[in-house]
């Protein structure tokens, strides 16, 4: 039975799921590069590397809601097989309403509706319905080594007690992607493309969607037409748009503008604050506090965010306690949920759980959102470990894409070149596209 548009739409109700984020990067991306090929997007299998990281941290609950159906139908097969299968994805057909009861007694009957890296996570009626497409020659290719995941429940049911117990029933994704991710491309996206971009995501089924950012045009020249994307976004429905705001200035103009939702963003090293909004760490705060009161006093919620909460390109380590100080002055000035940014992408888990234990003793958990660039592919096991000490909200950004323009020799979300003295090989960079794996490849061991 073909999804309706009904069925779109009541889907969104539904709690966003971690993997969905997958298909949404996908969509997306290819939509994007369509209307917008000299963006400096990576190549489409790259474009998962935060939310792959969730894909597979979320291949351990097949038991959550599957919200990415709606998503898949709406997929075109012709972008399907090449890059969806060097995801991992090796099985995929068009979905149909009964698809949302993926539960794991279902998977354990033997019936499978998708396989990702050999593992199967979702119902179909028959491994051999006729269904099947020989379409897809390298299915036969992958069968050869291919495994069932379909453990037994008792094999899962361990495998969660002993190391899922923590992790949260849902969790909530913020997409960065059209400010994040955006912020730092040279050529300027044209505003209409911005606002089909916010759309599509929002249309995937993403409940936060931070849209652009009121800086200074001067700083940041792609988001200088913050205003025009905010009125063009005033009617859509179904998310939340915050947009970042580095002073009252800021804030005002976004308040004029229409927004309902402000963030503001500090950072716990002196030196990055310094590059990034021209002021030492206490004078942020005290901005801050003031388009704090002035949100409060229009019912607006502010988000905060941390940048370089494990490592400055700078400064190098950075302490948890700083990184503790900066959330609890967030906190204490109203802020609702407090984003913790990896800029850099150096944390590990080990630096992570540090971290997130300095913070948590002095923040509430469920006010915690992480944000982890990927430079070292680290995504993956920092997200685990956050979800693991109690951490529902993740930060993503579409295509793997942007990064912040003032941390220097910083590109790209899941591609930052790395800062700290030894250059690592980027090993993706054979998987990328041609020119973007000359980038790369010019990236050389020291
Ligand atoms: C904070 C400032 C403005 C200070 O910049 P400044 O130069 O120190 O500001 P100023 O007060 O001296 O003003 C200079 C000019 O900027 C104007 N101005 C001042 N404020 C605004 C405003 N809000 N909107 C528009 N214009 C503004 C102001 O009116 C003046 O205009 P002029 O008189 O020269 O024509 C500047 O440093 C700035 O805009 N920085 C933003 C940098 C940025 O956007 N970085 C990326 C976002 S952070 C990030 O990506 C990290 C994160 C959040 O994702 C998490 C992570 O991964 O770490």
């Amino acid at each position: 039975m073909p999804m309706t548009k009904d069925d779109t739409h009541k889907s969104r109700n539904v709690p966003c799921h971690l993997h969905h984020v997958s298909f949404i990067c996908f969509e997306a991306h290819q939509k994007l590069r369509v209307h917008h090929p000299s963006l400096s997007l990576s190549a489409a299998p790259h474009s998962f590397c935060c939310s792959k990281a969730l894909y597979r941290i979320s291949r351990w609950r097949p038991f959550f809601p599957l919200t990415f159906v709606p998503l898949l139908s709406s997929l075109e097969e012709p972008l399907v097989s090449d890059e969806l299968l060097s995801t991992g994805l090796v099985r995929l057909r068009k979905p149909c309403i009964g698809d949302f009861t993926g539960r794991i007694n279902e998977m354990a009957s033997g019936n499978l509706w998708f396989e990702l890296e050999g593992r199967s996570l979702c119902s179909f009626k028959s491994r051999n319905d006729g269904n099947e497409r020989e379409e897809f020659p390298w299915r036969r290719q992958i069968k050869s080594r291919h495994y069932s995941s379909l453990c037994s429940e008792n094999y899962i049911r361990d495998v969660k007690n002993k190391f899922l117990r923590t992790i949260p029933g849902s969790v909530k994704i913020v997409e960065v992607g059209p400010r994040d991710g955006l912020q730092n491309e040279k050529e300027i996206v044209p505003t209409a493309i911005k606002v089909e971009l916010i759309k599509m995501l929002v249309s995937s089924g993403l409940p936060v969607v931070e849209a652009t950012s009121f800086v200074s045009p001067k700083w940041v020249p792609q988001l200088a037409d913050a205003k025009d994307v905010i009125e063009a976004i005033r009617s859509v429905e179904g998310a939340r748009f915050p947009v970042l705001t580095p002073n009252l200035k800021g804030f005002e103009a976004a308040v004029a503008a229409g927004a309902k939702e402000v963030a503001i963003f500090a950072a716990a090293s002196e030196s990055f604050s310094r590059s990034n909004i021209n002021c030492s760490i206490e004078d942020s705060l005290s901005r801050y506090r003031d388009v704090a009161l002035a949100a409060r006093k229009l019912s607006i919620p502010v988000r905060g965010y941390i940048s370089c909460v494990v490592g400055c390109p700078v400064e190098g380590a950075v302490p948890p306690s700083k990184v503790a100080y900066v959330a609890k002055e967030l906190f204490d000035m109203g802020c609702s949920e407090i984003s913790l940014g990896d800029t850099i992408g150096v944390g590990t888990p080990g630096t992570v759980i540090q971290m997130l234990e300095a913070v948590t003793n002095v923040v509430p958990v469920e006010k915690l959102a992480v944000h982890f660039h990927d430079t070292y592919g680290q995504a993956l096991s920092n997200i685990l470990v956050s979800l693991q000490m109690g951490i529902s909200t993740v930060d993503s950004s579409v295509s793997g894409l942007g990064g912040c323009p003032y941390a220097k020799a910083h590109v790209g979300w899941g591609f930052h070149l790395p800062t700290f003295g030894e250059v690592l090989w980027i090993e993706e960079c054979n998987c990328l596209e041609q020119n973007q794996s000359s980038r790369f490849q010019a990236i050389s061991r020291t």
